[in-house]
């Protein structure tokens, strides 16, 4: 893939295996992609509207760059502090925290879209 003066796009290929490695190494990511799938696929079934998709979307990007930056904090002191420390204990422990927050509020997000949706989809029958 070339950018518009035609020299290829070394930072995208860079991304782009940061977040393969990143899915490769870690199991929450991994949990948190199939969950993802299994949303888009509940919202395809339930035919949900254009700003309910873009809600579920925004819930999706925020636990995913949540796991992201987690896994990219977690790699950085285990790199930089491997042995047991507090201050390590404390990082990554605030970065896990981002990721419940994050993951707290998409449930919410998806018990508010589906729930009503679920139960027009049985009046429908
Ligand atoms: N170097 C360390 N010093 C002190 N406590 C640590 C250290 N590394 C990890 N911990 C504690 O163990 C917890 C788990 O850390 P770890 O790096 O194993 O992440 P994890 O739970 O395996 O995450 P994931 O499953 O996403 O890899 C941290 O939240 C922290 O409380």
């Amino acid at each position: 893939m070339n950018d518009k003066n035609g020299k290829p796009l070394i930072g995208f290929a860079h991304a782009w295996y940061g977040v393969k490695k990143a899915i490769n190494s870690e199991r929450n990511l991994r949990l948190h992609v199939l969950a993802s799938i299994c949303v888009i696929a509940g919202g395809i079934i339930f035919r949900l509207s254009i700003i309910k998709w873009t809600v579920i979307i925004l819930a999706i990007g925020l636990v995913l760059v949540a796991e992201f930056l987690n896994t990219a904090i977690e790699k950085m002191i285990n790199y930089v502090k491997p042995d047991i420390h507090p201050r390590a204990k404390e990082i990554k422990d605030i970065a896990a925290g981002a990721v419940l927050i994050a993951s707290v509020i998409a449930a919410a997000v998806g018990v508010l879209i589906f729930i009503p949706e679920f139960f027009r989809w049985i009046n429908g029958f």
